[in-house]
């Protein structure tokens, strides 16, 4: 706990042991409001889209920026499991970075307020959540038991409370909150305004939709699980990213014992993307869906991947096999996730260590 006291000094927490990666089509514009919370730490820059184009980062910020030019430099031909024109990208800045944490966040997410009308720090929440164990074994009612005020309920076994390593913390969105294009189409009106002033741990055993908005995690527990898959130009499918990872992610982290929160930070997210055009994206993945969650739900990884790198070739393996039938895609996702892990180990040679013990 030590670290989080860190906060009442003057140096930013894990200033130096943090990459914030940001994927942009656009502008970098926000950064402004973020520059208080933001400026202390190193940016990577993911720009998608024409390479030929200038993306202006505002002064005064120490940053990195990668076009599709570098990517194809850097990774040659294993460039082809970086996807083009989604977000998706995103996932090569946390390949390059050479922190402990990763905090991601989109270039159309601002800073919130929570209701008191402070402005929310969404970084340092996050540096916190990951910080403090988390608890995937137990549901503790008082959500996080670690956290200033709070503990573990009457009932809650001792012998769990030294809780587990947290691999990645979920952060939330007011305003535009991140609903799939059905739903965005039905409800184009409806904004997020509910503040809730929790965060909880996911339990082990269950999946959720991760979301690739306002994300941060610790890149030597759970990085190469961070694969944000095949997406976008020339992919039959896009916005499920996030998703895809996620799910990879929480099998993973349930097998090796690790955690991930949800809950605080907020952001507020300003833009909702084109529900038509989010329709075209995500349509194959709403029906896929309902034979990729049975079958991350029945994934078991064997005892001896004790490295995220085997646990993912084994599940890449696995998706093959089991997915393959659903459709060609998932042959092609397979092989792109056995080149994402290659790639990985090429420009991060001291990572392939074990990650915590099979739970
Ligand atoms: O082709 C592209 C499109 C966008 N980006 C950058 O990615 C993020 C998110 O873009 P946007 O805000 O337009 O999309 P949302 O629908 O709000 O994104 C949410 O859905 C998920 C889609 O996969 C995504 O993870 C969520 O954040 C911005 O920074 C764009 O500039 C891009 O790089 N390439
Ligand atoms: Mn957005």
């Amino acid at each position: 706990m030590a670290a989080i006291q860190a906060s009442k000094s003057s140096t930013p927490l894990l200033k130096d042991e943090l990459d914030i990666v940001i994927p942009t089509i656009r502008n970098l514009d926000f950064l402004e409001m973020w520059r208080p919370f933001f400026q202390p730490y190193h940016l990577i820059i993911v720009q998608d889209g024409d390479p030929s184009k200038t993306i202006n980062v505002p002064e005064g910020f120490d940053y990195e920026l990668y076009n599709r030019n570098d990517i194809n430099k850097i990774l040659g031909p294993k460039a082809s499991c970086i996807s083009f024109k989604d977000s998706a990208c995103r996932c090569f800045g946390y390949m390059v970075s050479k922190k402990k944490y990763i905090f991601t966040i989109d270039d159309d997410c601002f800073v919130a307020k929570d209701p008191t009308g402070k402005e929310i720090n969404a970084l340092e929440q996050h540096i916190k959540n990951l910080l403090s164990p988390s608890s995937p074994f137990f549901f503790n009612t008082l959500y996080d038991p670690y956290r200033d005020g709070a503990d573990f309920v009457r009932g809650y076994p001792f012998s769990l409370r030294e809780g587990v390593p947290t691999a990645v913390s979920h952060g939330l969105w007011l305003n535009i909150p991140d609903y799939d294009a059905p739903t965005q189409l039905v409800k184009p009106r409806e904004r997020n305004t509910r503040y809730v002033d929790a965060v909880m741990t996911i339990p082990k055993g269950t999946l959720f939709p991760m979301c690739g908005m306002n994300l941060g995690f610790n890149r030597e527990l759970i990085g190469p699980a961070m694969y944000f898959g095949l997406m976008g130009d020339g992919q039959p499918i896009g916005r499920y990213d996030d998703m895809w990872a996620g799910w990879c992610t929480k099998v993973i982290c349930d097998h090796l014992g690790l955690g991930i929160k949800t809950g605080l930070p907020y952001i507020w997210h300003s833009k909702a993307s084109n529900p038509f055009v989010n329709l075209k994206k995500e349509y194959k993945g709403i029906y896929w869906q309902e034979e990729l969650i049975p079958f991350f739900q029945s994934v078991t990884l064997p005892k001896d991947c004790t490295t995220v790198q085997k646990c993912y070739l084994e599940l890449a393996k696995q998706v093959k096999a089991k997915l393959g039938k659903v459709d060609e895609y998932f042959n092609k996702l397979a092989d792109a996730m056995v080149t994402w892990i290659e790639a990985w180990d090429e420009l991060n040679p001291s990572t392939g260590l074990a990650n915590g013990s099979a739970k």
